[in-house]
């Protein structure tokens, strides 16, 4: 068992190193040609936020922090503020390489640079859909957005940038992590924001409704600024990645339309590379490169505002 998996894992550009990809059979959950891992790197279960860890405290800090801050009028400056996409011009890639200087203090699953996990999910769907390239990219790009912690973005907190999402202006769905210390939030008390439809109606659509600010929303709108060329599944992927209330536990769905239902079923596809993918096996990039930046060059103009 343990040899194939090597095998597949090699042909596809993972560098199987040493043993750490030694998984046992009975650990496995086997589904399509991708192999599910019952357990992160750290031995415990994907996303359990109160499993006692080395990770744990850090990580529901960082929610305790996000949830205080992340009100509807923050929200709506920052959308207005980093919409004007004057801090930097750079190509994707370039971006890509900046992400090796980033960690993300928000993952219970991992805590490598970022650019090893971009690799690693794109690497991971292009495996099981070789023939979708616009996924491969999206799986490349949907995380470059947490660019937003470095000097030159703005340097924002990692509250103001990682961690899962969820609408502002309406109440915060009892499903979404941590969800006690919303109590602290401006709008928690805000009749205008507090009920479930708030600032919103039925069926108005996910683009009408505003998000926690941070890195998704913000790739969204660089990819959608700079005139992509991916389609509306991918933008829909990208800013809606981390929105686990919804894709995960359903929540919000009478605030969707019909766009939004059809785009979700890649959203779903997705996520499962993008968590399960995580792991300490490292993938050759320059091995890669080339294939990425031919899709880099397909999608997207060769300098973006950022
Ligand atoms: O990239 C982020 C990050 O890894 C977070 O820990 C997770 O909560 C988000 O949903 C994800 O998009
Ligand atoms: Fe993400
Ligand atoms: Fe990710």
């Amino acid at each position: 068992m343990t040899i194939i998996i090597e095998q597949q894992l090699h042909e596809f550009g993972f560098e199987a190193e040493e043993k750490k990809v030694h998984v046992d059979e009975k650990e496995l959950v086997l589904d399509g040609v991708f192999v599910v891992p019952q357990n992160n790197s750290f031995g415990q279960t994907f996303r359990d936020y109160d499993a006692e860890g080395e990770r744990q405290p850090g990580v529901e800090n960082f929610y305790r922090i996000n949830h205080i801050n992340q009100s509807y009028d923050f929200v709506k400056k920052m959308r207005k503020e980093y919409s004007k996409l004057n801090r930097v011009e750079m190509s994707i890639w370039e971006c890509c390489e900046l992400l090796n200087d980033v960690v993300d203090e928000s993952d219970p699953d991992l805590d490598e640079p970022q650019i090893e996990h971009l690799l690693q999910t794109a690497e991971a769907i292009r495996r099981d859909y070789p023939d979708e390239d616009w996924l491969h990219l999206t799986g490349l790009i949907h995380d470059l957005g947490k660019v937003l912690l470095l000097p030159s973005f703005g340097g924002l907190p990692q509250w103001a940038v990682v961690g899962d999402t969820y609408p502002v202006g309406c109440a915060f769905d009892e499903s979404i992590v941590h969800h006690k210390y919303f109590k602290e939030n401006p709008d928690y008390n805000n009749p205008a924001y507090n009920t479930k439809y708030g600032a919103y109606s039925e069926g108005c659509g996910l683009d009408n409704v505003m998000m926690s600010w941070g890195h998704d929303d913000y790739m969204y709108l660089v990819a959608k600024e700079n005139k992509t060329t991916l389609p509306s599944a991918a933008l829909f992927v990208i800013r809606y990645h981390s929105f686990y209330s919804l894709h995960r536990s359903g929540a919000y769905k009478h605030v969707m339309n019909e766009e939004d239902v059809e785009n979700l079923k890649w959203l779903q596809v997705f996520n499962k590379y993008d968590l399960y993918s995580k792991s300490k096996v490292r993938i050759d990039v320059e091995k890669v490169k080339p294939y990425y930046l031919s899709l880099i060059e397909k999608y997207f103009p060769a300098k973006l505002k950022w």
